[in-house]
């Protein structure tokens, strides 16, 4: 990417500043996040924890430049998501930032490899071997099976490989053990760390899923749309 931002003083990871979300309008207008200051950096994996209306999804959104907070800043590798128009927020998404989904999201008529193929040409790239991307996440042999002839599990696996296809410095994931059995769920977390790890990415995870947070490098508790910085689940790798 050439549009980061040079005044920037974090190049690394996501880091957000006093950012506030109001929902709705007039007298029914909702918080989702109040005043929420978070950094994640590279290589680091943050899992985010909170009941249901908390303002977990609404933290990825604003992450994800799928939405722009009501005040406050987001920084994605040193570059100011407000000051990109939609046009390059799309562009810089596409390039910065991985989503992993709940079931996978893949596309239906796809092949595997097709699946990321497509995601290194939207970006602008050109030819791509989505060999060594899909032998990390053990699915290399399955390269040219259709989403309906996987299993949940498979398919997220699938998801983590095409959300890393564009090499991002972010990547967002949102419950993305709500369809598997537990052993699967260990698996898919575990991938997660891994990937983290290897690929120095920033990771973002949401969940409900108290028994994989050991495979997390920090765990914070959202509640009423403000991040616990003291919170009581920190796990110990
Ligand atoms: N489009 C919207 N308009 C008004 N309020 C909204 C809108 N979307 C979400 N909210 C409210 O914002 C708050 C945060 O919602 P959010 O979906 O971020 O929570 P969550 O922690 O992700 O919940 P869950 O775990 O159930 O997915 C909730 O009070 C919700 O009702």
């Amino acid at each position: 990417m050439t549009t980061h931002d040079a005044t920037s003083t974090t190049t690394a990871g996501i880091s957000m500043t006093g950012v506030t979300l109001e929902l709705g309008d007039g007298d029914r207008t909702v918080r989702a996040l109040d005043s929420v200051d978070l950094r994640v950096g590279a290589g680091e994996f943050l899992a985010i924890v909170g009941p249901s209306g908390a303002g977990k999804s609404s933290l990825l959104a604003i992450a994800g430049a799928l939405a722009a907070p009501t005040s406050g800043s987001v920084r994605v590798h040193g570059q100011d998501l407000a000051s990109l128009s939609r046009r390059a927020q799309a562009r810089f998404r596409l390039h910065e930032i991985g989503f992993v989904f709940q079931s996978g999201n893949l596309v239906p008529a796809l092949t595997v490899a097709d699946q990321l193929r497509l995601v290194h040409r939207l970006a602008g790239g050109r030819t791509f071997d989505p060999t060594s991307l899909l032998e990390q996440v053990g699915m290399a042999h399955k390269a040219n099976r259709r989403p309906h002839e996987l299993s949940g599990g498979e398919r997220q696996r699938v998801g983590i490989a095409r959300a890393l296809v564009n090499s991002p410095s972010l990547l967002l994931v949102d419950e993305p053990t709500s369809s598997l059995d537990r052993q699967r769920s260990q698996d898919i977390v575990g991938l997660l760390s891994e990937e983290t790890h290897l690929s120095s990415v920033a990771t973002v995870m949401v969940t409900h899923d108290h028994d994989v947070l050991h495979h997390c490098d920090r765990v914070l508790t959202m509640e009423d749309g403000r991040l616990d910085p003291e919170s009581p689940i920190v796990t110990a790798r």
